[in-house]
Parts: structure tokens; sequence; C-alpha cells
């Protein structure tokens, strides 16, 4: 007899497994990893096997899925739409022990012949039933519980891969199975841009694949990049010659135009199983899409008929799992991560905890916006994914668990490598540093910037070099390049006399530059080569620019608010232009002059606009050249159009042109216009 303590216990798995199932099954938001719900689920099962007194026919051991939503229309399935028996032990022995309870129960001994067994890839989406009927897609539907699904046939439309006619001939009613699935670099693509925009992320594609098909809007659903694949029948009519085993019943769905994985492998016996089993595990981060195990089912129907059902699933298949994508684990701390270009990530520092395969200690939170959304407090108990070779990130928080100490995130003021003061442009998700040339965070990548071909010009400096030297703490910022000497570089590992002099010699020479090269060497953000160009014409010397308020910026043709905000930001900071003066008291060095003010350029006034493609210079880059001379590019031709410029195959804009009289140019007229105007 269970001992009351046991009953309140299974009391409350129950209860506890109900509340998970409603949010896994029925809103697409599981409240915790699949791991944690499977660990209570075995209790509860184990409990009910130990005391079958307490077993209930109410028991979420008993039934298959959720209730299906009342906001769709109900579907009874005509044969109904099972689970399969997870194998808890990730081990060989998981498979081992499916082959020896399959032979147990078709009464073999060690003198019958190995079992022929199919095994799958087991895709971590939604199972979904189409039905056609004379060859025509007329139904789809959800399994819901098992016996009641839900019609969502209008969202499974959308999914370009499942067919609306069958090729070839097929019986009159045919129902395939399969899963509805959203590959990884979709899911990855989608999430990065509901981040870029501010908005809920999916927190994995099984509940992408699930959400958008469970919604009532198929707009969404053609929206959410969907994929499927077929992996069995439900109804099958008299009168078809069905197959004889499950692989020939595969390759008849891939004949009649359903994509099927095609990973499936026939094996011999428990060796077969376990040998498939490792195969897969080594190649699953690579899979496009996620996979939570694999799927072993036994290949002859005969066998599968004769095993038969046990309450939610059959006796012939089993599903081995893999080390689960997603654990629980608790945010120690948030850290600041300065990236490359001096974008700040906020990463958890965890409970160590061992998932998707390896041991998990940190996990990017990607913004502070994401955080906001999560809702996540340093001490919170969370949800970390780590599938592929995606790096981990934390997906969601378990409230209920917060600690009462724990405590909110806030984004530093300035950047914890170096001080500088951290903003966050309007419209942008991420926040950086200002420190640019002075983070250590980001020196490489400036001195790379730096000393590139279209900028200074520093032959020889190679990422190799640099990395050396940032390390070695030999370079500490820009103006450190020009206090190199032969002797401290002959002095690096792998680095000869003689190409010491040459790297010397070289930064000697780049001392010698443009105002317009320095300014993109710099590393401003948005000022790339031709906001350069123009700022370095329309201002003509460097301290006029330094000194340039936002609304003098605006007035340089191509520089928006943003770009404004930029350089004003930039030359704000103190360590910038310290920078800047050092690197000048070294030597570098331009002309100036005074400046071209916009009411003077050339083609001040002109509209143009490109139709056609150009020989000799790419279509943006005629547009900016045409833009520093003052012009406006436009993209249709109007009588406002002063010249249109047709290069080889323009189409309808060169006939609006010739019926509206505005003058046309060739490529040849475009390109002496543009000499003859950049004339210094
Ligand atoms: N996190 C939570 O809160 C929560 C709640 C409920 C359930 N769950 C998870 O759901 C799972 C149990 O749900 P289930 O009963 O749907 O079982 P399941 O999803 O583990 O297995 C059955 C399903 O596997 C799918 N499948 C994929 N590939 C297949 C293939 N090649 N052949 C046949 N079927 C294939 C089918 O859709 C089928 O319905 C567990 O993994 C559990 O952790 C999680
Ligand atoms: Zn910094």
């Amino acid at each position: 007899m269970a001992s009351s303590e046991v009953t309140r216990r299974a009391a409350l798995l129950r209860t506890q497994i109900a509340d998970y199932d409603y949010w896994y099954y029925v809103k697409d938001l599981p409240r915790v990893p699949d791991a944690e719900y499977d660990k209570l689920f075995r209790e509860l099962q184990a409990l009910e096997a130990q005391y079958p007194e307490l077993l209930t026919s109410d028991s979420p051991t008993q039934r298959v899925g959720g209730k299906p939503l009342d906001m769709f229309q109900p579907v009874r399935h005509a044969i109904p739409m099972l689970s399969i028996r997870t194998e808890t032990d990730i081990s060989d022995q998981g498979a081992i022990t499916f082959d020896a309870r399959v032979r147990r129960e078709l009464d073999l001994n060690e003198n019958d012949p190995p079992i022929e067994y199919i095994c799958e890839l087991k895709f971590d989406g939604l199972a979904i039933n189409l039905r056609y009927e004379q060859g025509r897609l007329v139904q789809a539907a959800t399994r819901g519980d098992g016996e009641t699904g839900e019609d969502v046939t209008q969202n499974v439309r959308t999914i370009h891969q499942i067919p609306l006619s069958l090729e070839g001939m097929c019986p009159n009613i045919l129902e395939v199975r399969g899963e509805v699935y959203m590959a990884r670099p979709d899911f990855e693509r989608y999430n990065e841009r509901q981040r870029e925009l501010g908005l809920p992320t999916l927190v994995n594609p099984r509940n992408g694949a699930a959400g958008s098909i469970r919604q009532l809007d198929p707009a969404l659903a053609a929206r959410r990049p969907l994929k499927f694949f077929a992996y069995g029948l439900g109804e099958k009519v008299e009168g078809w010659d069905w197959r004889k085993t499950h692989k020939e019943v595969l390759k008849q769905l891939d004949a009649w135009g359903f994509p099927v994985n095609d990973e499936c492998r026939v094996v011999q016996g428990a060796q077969g199983l376990v040998e498939f089993h490792r195969r897969i595990e080594a190649m699953r981060d690579r899979l496009p899409f996620d996979i939570d195990g694999v799927v072993y089912k036994v290949n002859s129907i005969a066998l599968q008929e004769r095993l038969g059902f046990v309450s939610r699933e059959p006796r012939w298949a089993v599903a081995h799992k893999f080390p689960a994508e997603e654990q629980l684990t608790v945010v120690r701390d948030i850290e600041i991560q300065v990236g490359r270009t001096g974008k700040l990530t906020p990463v958890a520092k965890l409970e160590p905890v061992f998932v998707g395969g390896t041991t998990v200690s940190n996990a990017t939170l990607h913004n502070e916006g994401e955080i906001r959304r999560k809702d996540v407090h340093i001490g919170d108990t969370v949800i970390v994914r780590r599938a592929g070779d995606v790096i981990p990130e934390v997906v969601g928080v378990l409230p209920e668990r917060r600690p009462p100490d724990a405590r909110a995130f806030e984004m530093p003021a300035s950047c914890p490598v170096c001080g500088s003061h951290v903003v966050r442009e309007e419209g942008e998700a991420d926040a950086r540093c200002t420190g640019g040339l002075f983070c250590a965070a980001q020196r490489k990548q400036a001195i790379l910037h730096f000393a590139g071909r279209r900028m200074m010009d520093v032959e020889g400096l190679g990422d190799k070099l640099v990395e050396q030297l940032v390390d070695e703490n030999i370079i500490r910022s820009l103006p450190d390049l020009y206090r190199l000497d032969v002797a401290t570089l002959a002095a690096l590992e792998r680095m000869a006399e003689k190409s010491a002099q040459n790297i010397v010699a070289a930064l000697e020479k780049s001392k010698q530059a443009t105002l317009n090269r320095f300014l993109f060497a710099l590393g401003i953000r948005h000022v790339g080569e031709s906001t350069a160009k123009d700022l370095a014409r329309h201002f003509g010397k460097l301290d006029a620019i330094m000194q340039a308020s936002v609304e003098q910026l605006l007035q340089v043709p191509d520089v928006g608010p943003v770009v404004a905000q930029s350089i004003v930001d930039f030359f704000a900071e103190a360590h910038n232009r310290e920078v800047v003066k050092q690197l000048r008291e070294l030597g570098v060095h331009w002309d100036e002059h005074d400046g071209v003010s916009t009411q003077t350029l050339p083609l001040r006034g002109k509209t143009f606009v490109l139709t056609g493609t150009l020989a000799s210079l790419s279509r943006d880059e005629a547009k900016s050249r045409l833009e520093a001379l003052g012009a406006k590019v436009a993209g249709s031709v109007s009588k406002k159009t002063d010249y249109v410029v047709a290069g080889t195959e323009a189409g309808s804009k060169l006939d609006k042109a010739l019926e509206l009289n505005v003058p046309v140019w060739d490529e040849q007229q475009l390109l002496e216009q543009l000499k003859e105007n950049e004339k210094p």
C-alpha cells in the first residue's frame, strides 16, 4: 500500500505535469525544458507501476498530447495518432533494452535470427496527419489528444513542401503522417530579425513550428518558413497493394512527392541500432534541423501488427534520445562582453550545466531588450539552449523559482573594458562602447582597419602580427603603431630583421595621408569610404569636422541624423581626440583646404535616374559619385528628372525618359561628366 506521503507526491506530480502539458501542448509555450518534464513524468510512471492503486484514468501518463483548441474544427482521427515510448537510457543500453523487449514479446530465443529494424531521425516539430482523397489534399490535422485533433488545413497549405495533389497512382483515400518543423537556419534568421525589431523571439524551432500551425492566420504561417518530413501512414483503404515493410512505405511516400529524410537505414538486431544511434549523434550538430533522438521501428508490417499497441504507444517502435539541448540552471551573474566592433553583449554566467552534449557555463542574453522581455534576473533559474554550433543562449526564466535576493540587471553606462561611455542609438537593439580606438576589446579590429589598404595602407601589417602586438601589450592604442622600431619588431617570434625593416618603412610611408583616408581609417561608426570623402570635401580641415555640430554635419550630402550623431559622439570622447592629437604629433599629415560648400557643388539641384547596367562602375558607385557632386539620384523618371543615365538593357525608365523628353546620357557621357566635375 502506498503511504500517504507517496499518495500526496503522486497527486502533486499529476497536477504539476498536467499544468506543464497545458502550456506545452495547448499554448505551445513550454514552462520547463523537456529534460525536466521527463524527470517528473518518469517519477510518476514509476510510482504508478509500484502502486497500481494510484493510477487514475485521468493521469497524464495515460494520455497523449493535449486537448484540441476550441478555435479549430475538431477532426476525429480514423486511426488514433499515438505517442512513441521513450527509451530513457541515452547510452547504447537503450537500444539493447528495446531489442530485448521486442524479442521477448515475439517469443524469440537466441537461436532465432536478428530482427530487422528501420531507423529514422526523431524530428522535433509538430505531428500532422494529411488526408488525401482522389489524390488531393483535403484535410490536415494535428494530433490533439490522439483521438481528436485540430483542423489546420489552411495553415498547412502554406507549406511548400507538402504536395497539394499527388503524383502518379495512389489510393482513393490516403493518410500521410509526418512532422512539420522549422529548420535551424530559418529559426535563427527569424529570431535575429525579431531581436532587431525589438519583438519577442521564438523559444525553439519546435515551438516555432507548433505555434505557426496552431493559430488562425494563414498569412502568419506563410511568413514563418516551415518544412515537412513524412514518416508513416494513417488510414489505409482496402483494395490497394500496401507495402510489406516500413522501408517500402517510405519509398512509396517519396515517389508520391513527399519529403522523406534520407538518413533512414534498415539494420539488423541491437548492434545495428547501436551503430545508427552513435552515427547520428556524432552528426547531430551539423544537421540543419533539430532532432531530439532517433526512432527505431520494426521493419516488417506483419510483425508490427503482431506486436500491436499498449495504451498510448505502439510496441514495435521506440524513441532513443540524445542528450537534451535545453536544461535548467542558475544565473550566477551577468557580465558584459565587448565585441570587436564595440557591441556590448550581456552574457549570463551560469552554474555549469551539461546541455547539447557539452558543459556550458556562459550563455548569451543578446541585448538589454531581450533581458527585459524575458525578465532575467541574477539568481534566476533559467532554460539554457545549446543546439548545433549556435552559441548557447538563455531562452526563458522560471519565475516561480526566483529567490528573494534575485537582482535585476542594469546595462552599465560605461564600457567595462575601457570606461568610455555607452550609447544605444534610437531604433537599435544593441548598446555600443564609444571607446573605439581606445578600447582594448576593439583594439585589434581597429588597428587592422586603420592599416587597411583603402585606409592608411600599411603594407605587411596583417592580422597575425596585430594579434601578437596587442597580446604582448606592445601596442595599446593606435599611436603606438608609429612608435614601433625595427628592434622591437625583430624581437618578435617568427619575425626576420628584413621584414621588421619593411614594416617600419611602410608605417613611415603611410604618414603621408589624405584627410578622407585618415577619417575612414579612424573607424567611426557609419563613416564609410564615401562618407569620409564627402566630409573631407565639405569641411576641408579635420578640426572643422571635430568641432562640427549635428546641424553642420547634416549639410554634407548623404549625411543623415544617425551618421551625424555618430561623428559628434566619436569626437566628444576625450580618448578619441587624444588619439588624433598623438597621431598628428607622430607625423601623420595631409593637405587641408577651406572646404567646398554644397552651395557650390557642380551638380547641385540636378536630379538623375540610373537605369540598366553600367560596364565600368556599379550602380551604387555611380550614385555616390553623383551625390558627392551635389546631385540627387531618384528611383523613377518624372517631369522633374534632369538626366537619365542609361546602361545596357535599360527598360521602362528609358522609354519614360524618351516620352518626357528628358536628356539621356550613356555611360561614356556619365564618365566624362564625372571626371570633369570631380576635379579637385
Ligand atoms: N517541456 C514541457 O513542458 C513538456 C510538456 C509535455 C511534453 N513534453 C515533451 O514532449 C515529449 C512527449 O510528447 P509526445 O507524447 O508527443 O512524444 P514525442 O514527441 O516524444 O514522440 C512522439 C512524436 O514523435 C514524432 N516523430 C518525430 N520523428 C518521428 C519519426 N521518424 N517517426 C515517428 N514519429 C516521429 C511524432 O510527431 C510523434 O507524435 C517528451 O519529449 C516531453 O519531454 C514537454
Ligand atoms: Zn570599451
